[in-house]
């Protein structure tokens, strides 16, 4: 839970899921019915943070410095973006979070989950004694690997993980439902199989169960 009084939606799920075919619209639905909202991501979200990007996306490195690069992005963004747009109340949409860490450095790298877990206590805590900032709900677009290999397939030039075989993306989506199981509060499961506007209408109607948006009316 955050300490701030705003809202924190993640977005999660394998490369090619459909994430970033609905941030907007859903940015956009929400400042539509009067919130502030910060649109952001990860790797991401500050000027350092997308130079940690760029590295993480594109150098070889091995898992410990990919890991390590990944939260200290994630602590940056986290002190200069995160954290005050909640204190101000605003709405944060973020392209992935946490989450992708324990399902692409943990489950799809193999690196130690618990080694992950102390970073996330080390980077996600204002201070001794502070909560552990996580989002209020995860969005997770849930889609089989080789649908997602289909989607990606010529839409983009490929960086260091959409460059990984199938193998690589069933263990990060494996790792995605695991941590799915172990947080069903705040996981959403998006059947991201279905076309376009199906996705939008499970996307919107998660918001609107929270009380975050307004149901459309009819
Ligand atoms: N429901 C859908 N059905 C078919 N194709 C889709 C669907 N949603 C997204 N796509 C396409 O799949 C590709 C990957 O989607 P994208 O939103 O970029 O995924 P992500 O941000 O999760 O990596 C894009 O080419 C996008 O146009
Ligand atoms: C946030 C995060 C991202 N990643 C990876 C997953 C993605 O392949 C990549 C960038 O994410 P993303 O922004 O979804 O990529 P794109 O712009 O191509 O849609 O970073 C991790 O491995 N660990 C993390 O903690």
């Amino acid at each position: 839970m955050n300490a701030g009084a705003g809202i924190f939606i993640s977005l999660e799920g394998i490369d090619g899921a459909g994430k970033s075919t609905h941030i907007e619209a859903l940015a956009e639905a929400l400042r539509a019915q009067g919130r502030v909202v910060v649109l952001t991501r990860e790797p991401g979200g500050t000027a350092l943070a997308e130079s940690l990007r760029e590295l993480v996306l594109h150098q070889p490195m091995d898992a410990l410095t990919e890991a390590l690069l990944i939260f200290a992005a994630r602590r940056d963004h986290v002190q200069q973006v995160i954290a005050p747009a909640l204190a101000r109340g605003d709405v944060v949409l973020c392209d992935r979070f946490t989450d992708a860490t324990f399902a692409y450095q943990g489950a799809g790298r193999g690196f130690d989950a618990a080694v992950l877990g102390t970073l996330e206590q080390w980077v996600q805590r204002q201070g001794e004694g502070a909560p552990l900032l996580q989002p209020d709900m995860t969005l997770w677009f849930d889609l089989p690997p080789a649908l997602a290999a289909q989607r990606l397939a010529g839409a983009r030039v490929p960086d260091r993980f959409e460059t990984q075989p199938e193998e690589f993306f069933r263990r990060v989506a494996a790792g995605y439902a695991q941590r799915a199981a172990a947080s069903a509060g705040r996981f959403v499961r998006i059947d991201a199989a279905l076309a376009r506007d199906a996705v939008w209408a499970l996307v919107h109607a998660a918001v609107v169960r929270r009380g975050w948006l307004q149901a459309c009316a009819p």
